[in-house]
């Protein structure tokens, strides 16, 4: 098991108050992931913040664009010096091998690349409205195939999915999952859910969670009740 499985997503509006959160997180029990809002309120700066409290950032962009903007966009993302980035794997596989190419000159200092595959916001139905007809996991490991043959270091999928993958992808093939919820605790509008040990128990790498720490009334107490109940299965 990977040590500091959890990634705490930072979705607010003001950077100002990502950085009041993050000041009372430990660095040594997570990880952090700046999408879409935040990033396009805090930009660079914002992420190298964060690098300087010791914070390793998953810029969640998931990029999905033609092959040369993505490569370009995903280097954009090494020379910040993120920990991990993303594409959309429905972007297809010269989109994917595209974005790997453009890593290569980072080396070790690359981020992970990863590729997500099917939200975990979306049902079997809505799904289908897409005009998608196979089934969501089998749609899901379609796409998980496709972005390990691009060179990809694993994918964004549900917990729901973790075993399908893990068996028909190999051991090192990493699995980052959201929708991850403590039990007992709401679903918002996650679809396709599970608890931090379930999600462990299947295989799952790194567990993406949001509100269920940044809503908490003690974050640090409750990442650390997490780690513990993670370290216990896993040891
Ligand atoms: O790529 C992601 O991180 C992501 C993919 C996905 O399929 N589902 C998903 O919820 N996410 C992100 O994971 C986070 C989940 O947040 P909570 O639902 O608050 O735990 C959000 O920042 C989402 O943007």
């Amino acid at each position: 098991m990977t040590k500091k499985s959890i990634i705490v997503a930072l979705d607010y509006a003001k950077p100002a108050d990502a950085l009041r959160f993050v000041d009372n997180l430990d660095p040594s029990e997570c990880r952090v992931k700046v999408g879409k809002e935040l990033f396009t309120a805090g930009g660079p700066d914002l992420v190298q913040a964060l690098h300087a409290r010791d914070f390793d950032v998953f810029l969640d962009l998931k990029f999905h664009d033609i092959p040369n903007t993505v490569a370009k966009a995903v280097a954009a993302a090494a020379e910040l010096g993120v920990w991990m980035v993303n594409v959309h794997a429905s972007g297809g596989h010269e989109m994917m091998t595209a974005a790997k190419e453009a890593l290569k000159p980072y080396g070790d200092k690359a981020p992970l690349l990863i590729a997500v595959t099917v939200l975990t916001s979306m049902s079997t139905e809505q799904l289908r409205a897409t005009g998608v007809s196979r089934a969501l996991p089998e749609h899901v490991l379609a796409l998980a195939k496709n972005a390990k043959e691009a060179g990809l270091a694993g994918v964004v999928c549900s917990a729901q999915e973790a075993e399908i993958l893990r068996a028909a992808l190999g051991e090192e093939f990493v699995l980052v999952t959201p929708g991850i919820r403590p039990a007992n605790s709401e679903s918002h509008d996650q679809k396709r859910v599970m608890t931090p040990v379930q999600a462990i128990s299947a295989g799952v790498n790194y567990l993406v969670m949001g509100r269920p720490i940044r809503e908490n009334s003690n974050p640090n107490q409750l990442l650390s009740a997490i780690n513990h109940e993670i370290s216990e299965i896993s040891s």
